[in-house]
């Protein structure tokens, strides 16, 4: 992390230092102990270089839950799950019983009362809102247009012009562009164009980043601390007020030339006309009968809605893609039977049936939801259970405490998993029969589990799916050998380092 402040570092060191002296004995046995007044933060921070991994390794020890203790009186203890039973039952059988919770809200404060901070009757209509608008038709052929338009438009003609200048190129940082693009368009109807060979810096997108990093940041500290940094402007928290300002600043330019596109066109209020409506336009003519809640006359409501779905969109599928396509270059077997597929399904380079015929690609969709399992975009879950209860691990939680779902772990655990847990096997969702097989949504939760399973899945999937048969059919990518890829701490499961490749076009392209 290029940006921690003064201030982060020297508590780092202190913690590193009195560690070290205090008990200076064998690393690892100490590693998660809970020390008096400091709890496991220093345990935590000697590991935090490798924390996805090390996470793994305590899960794997500790029975899938263990209750995390922080700092005397930091409110930091926080109780950490990957088990499909204690998963099943928060998220779907006891549902009503958590909540985002009102902690989520204070650490989340710049989501606004968006639908991913929001709980009860203000999170059904939300629900209702965005699913409807969704599964739309119209938004659908609208998703469907702009996934290609900026394809041929954008990402092409850029490995074009990577393969014709042999040019190194970071991979993700180029799908972090396309989605970026590609999902803001759905959002406001505008193309903020951030993907070119330029690689201009979008001060939106760049908050976006700002946000992610700063979320993170506040879940391992304690809250005087972000809170103290935030008054006083400094660190991570003076990036996370800047980017609200941002969020404020562009989301304001957006919603007044939409309200005017609208009152010009003359088109009712309530009044959508559904074909290829992005989702402002579809929030600001919201049928307030049906959904008593929802603000569309208020700017603020509109604002929490575009950075909601921006959110929801972009970094998701940037990861996504970024994590498979390294993948496929450590498991060159896989591109072959990828190739294979949309040989022997007969999907065209171009044309109109490439979107249609989607559905047939059964082995791009298991190896997408194999690279999911082990790398998933949304690393962890949040949630506070409403009254005290008893878990189906035997896990004891009291009202308003924390618990963190995290994903990554379940991806990876043996015991849910198998011994190959770690390996990359797109085989492992292909049926006897060659179909997809079915597997639990809270032992496969990339897509999140239960009432709020993620409404924008098929729409990803179909994105994604789009891009990966462009490239494949068209380019080799190599990956730049020597190149360290691990994972960045953060909200989205980002390569800390990005992917560095090399194009070329295929003989047969
Ligand atoms: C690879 C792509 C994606 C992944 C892995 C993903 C994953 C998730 C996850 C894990 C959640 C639960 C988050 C939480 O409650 O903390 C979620 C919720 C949500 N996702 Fe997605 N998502 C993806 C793409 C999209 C897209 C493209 C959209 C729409 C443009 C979308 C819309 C939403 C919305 C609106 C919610 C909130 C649902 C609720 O709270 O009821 N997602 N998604």
């Amino acid at each position: 992390m290029a940006s921690i402040s003064l201030l982060d570092v020297s508590i780092a060191i202190i913690c590193l230092v009195l560690f070290r002296c205090l008990f200076f004995k064998k690393r690892k046995d100490h590693a998660f102990r809970s020390w008096p007044v400091l709890g496991m933060i220093p345990g935590f921070l000697l590991e935090l270089h490798r924390i996805y991994d090390f996470g793994v390794e305590i899960f794997e020890t500790a029975d899938l839950t263990f209750l995390f203790t922080g700092p005397w009186f930091t409110g930091m203890d926080m109780l950490f799950t990957v088990d499909p039973a204690n998963i099943h039952y928060i998220l779907s059988s006891n549902f009503s019983n958590y909540t985002k919770g009102a902690d989520f809200k204070e650490v989340f404060d710049v989501f606004g009362e968006m639908i991913f901070s929001s709980d009860a009757e203000l999170w059904k209509n939300q629900r209702k809102a965005a699913q409807y608008m969704l599964n739309h038709q119209g938004f659908q052929k609208l998703s469907m247009s702009t996934t290609r338009r900026k394809l041929y438009d954008g990402l092409v003609p850029l490995f074009d012009q990577c393969c014709e200048e042999e040019k190194v190129v970071d991979l993700q940082e180029v799908f972090k562009r396309f989605t970026f693009d590609t999902t803001f368009f759905l959002v406001t109807g505008c193309d903020p164009k951030s993907l070119s060979i330029e690689m201009p810096e979008v001060e939106y997108a760049k908050a976006l980043d700002d946000l992610g990093e700063g979320i993170f940041y506040r879940h391992i500290k304690p809250k005087f601390l972000w809170k103290l940094q935030n008054l006083f402007g400094l660190g991570q928290e003076k990036r996370m007020t800047e980017a609200d300002a941002t969020f404020d600043r562009v989301s304001a330019k957006y919603i007044s030339a939409k309200r005017e596109e609208i009152r010009s066109k003359g088109i009712d209020h309530h009044q959508s006309d559904g074909e290829s409506e992005d989702l402002l336009s579809s929030h600001i003519k919201l049928d307030t009968t049906k959904y008593e809640l929802l603000k569309p006359s208020e700017d603020k409501f509109l604002r929490d809605t575009i950075l909601a779905f921006n959110l929801a969109g972009r970094d998701t599928m940037a990861s996504a893609l970024s994590w498979f396509l390294w993948l496929l270059s450590q498991n060159p077997q896989v591109v072959t039977k990828i190739r294979k597929e949309i040989i022997d399904k007969s999907i065209s380079k171009t044309g109109s049936n490439v979107l249609e015929n989607l559905d047939k690609l059964v082995y791009l969709h298991a190896a997408l939801y194999e690279s999911m399992r082990l790398y998933p975009p949304v690393v962890f879950q949040r949630k506070s259970p409403i009254k005290a209860d008893l878990l189906p691990s035997g896990h004891k939680v009291d009202a308003n405490s924390v618990i963190i779902i995290y994903l990554y772990g379940l991806g990876r655990m043996t015991a849910v998993w198998g011994e190959d847990a770690t390996e990359f096997k797109p085989e492992r969702w292909i049926s006897g029969t060659g179909g997809l097989r079915h597997s639990p949504s809270f032992k496969f939760l990339s897509f999140n589990a239960g009432p709020r399973t993620c409404p924008g899945k098929q729409l990803a999937m179909t994105l994604m799916k789009t891009v990966v048969v462009e490239i494949l059919q068209n380019y080799d990518i190599k990956v730049i050998k020597g190149q360290k890829i691990e994972p960045e701490s953060g909200l989205m499961l980002h390569m800390k380092h990005g992917l560095r490749v090399t194009i070329t076009k295929r003989c047969s392209a």
